[in-house]
């Protein structure tokens, strides 16, 4: 079976192509590729089938001819990746599985169909408005941390670190608390800082995240978004451009009316061959 790893600011991933939808992907087969040791290594897997062809694609078809099924590290589904998206989009133009157009091109997610552009190194997706909501509570660490709670088709909770708390003294090898109440099928946890604003954007922040089934990751994409929505509402505005610092690098969140914009650098690294009888169950 043939494989590409492609990452987008360090949130790397296992691009499966699988137009007909012919591979019996399991949860199992999902975290050995994922292993960092015996496997390939990645946050999570990208299965490239046309929507037609799987059931969470198929009433997208019309609209999108490619869905992205994502898959966490541990081999859990989530609804939407943003940086995966990204990363799927490049794929599809580098193998020419769709041929480059002027017009945002549609791609179907359990989350609905999101629409890419492409301009040299940045890929940029269009994806739901975050859903901005009440109030809820990480634990980390003997420390209780209010955080807000936002929906990008997947469920976040952005925490705004009080003084005192140093963003890079936070230990993300264990998982934070929730409230499993709010969050019945988990979340992912972004902690945040201000920054000073940066080229022309209203407002930089710089983040760290625990990812729902990937644990920390040195990107989110869905998690820039969610932190973009709120450090706009504590700006008091609906819209606006916000420049979001990860450890693996920047990206920028654009909050329009109606949605709202990742961009940045999605890249192919490598593509091999997977030895199956490493992977047999
Ligand atoms: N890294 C992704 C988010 C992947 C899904 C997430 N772990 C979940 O379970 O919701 C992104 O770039 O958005």
């Amino acid at each position: 079976m043939e494989f590409t790893k492609g990452h987008g600011t360090g949130n790397d991933f296992v691009i499966l192509p699988d137009p007909d939808g012919q591979l019996d992907l399991t949860p199992e087969l999902v975290a050995a590729l994922c292993d960092r040791r015996r496997g390939i290594g990645a946050d999570g897997v990208l299965r490239v089938v046309r929507a037609a062809k799987h059931p969470d694609g198929a009433a997208q078809a019309g609209e999108a001819e490619w869905f992205m099924d994502y898959w966490n590290a541990d081999g859990s589904f989530a609804e939407m990746c943003g940086n995966g998206a990204r990363v799927f989009v490049r794929y599809l133009l580098d193998t020419g599985l769709v041929t480059p157009a002027g017009a945002a091109l549609p791609v179907a997610t359990r989350a609905g169909v999101v629409r890419a552009l492409v301009e040299g190194d940045a890929v940029s997706v269009e994806m739901r408005r975050p859903q901005v909501y009440d109030d809820s509570t990480a634990t980390l660490g003997g420390l209780t941390l209010a955080g807000t709670v936002v929906d990008v088709g997947n469920p976040h909770l952005v925490c705004v670190l009080p003084a005192g708390v140093e963003l890079s003294a936070l230990d993300l090898t264990v998982a934070p608390g929730f409230d499993p109440t709010v969050f019945p099928t988990g979340v992912n946890v972004e902690f945040i800082v201000a920054g000073d604003s940066v080229d022309g954007t209203d407002e930089h922040t710089v983040m760290r995240v625990y990812e729902r089934g990937s644990a920390e990751t040195l990107s989110c994409g869905t998690g820039a978004c969610a932190v973009g929505a709120v450090a706009l509402r504590d700006l008091g505005r609906d819209t606006g451009v916000v420049a979001v610092d990860v450890p693996g690098g920047r990206v920028t969140v654009t909050v329009t009316e109606t949605s709202c914009w990742l961009s940045g650098p999605a890249v192919l690294v490598a593509t091999g061959e997977l030895n199956p009888a490493a992977f047999r169950p």
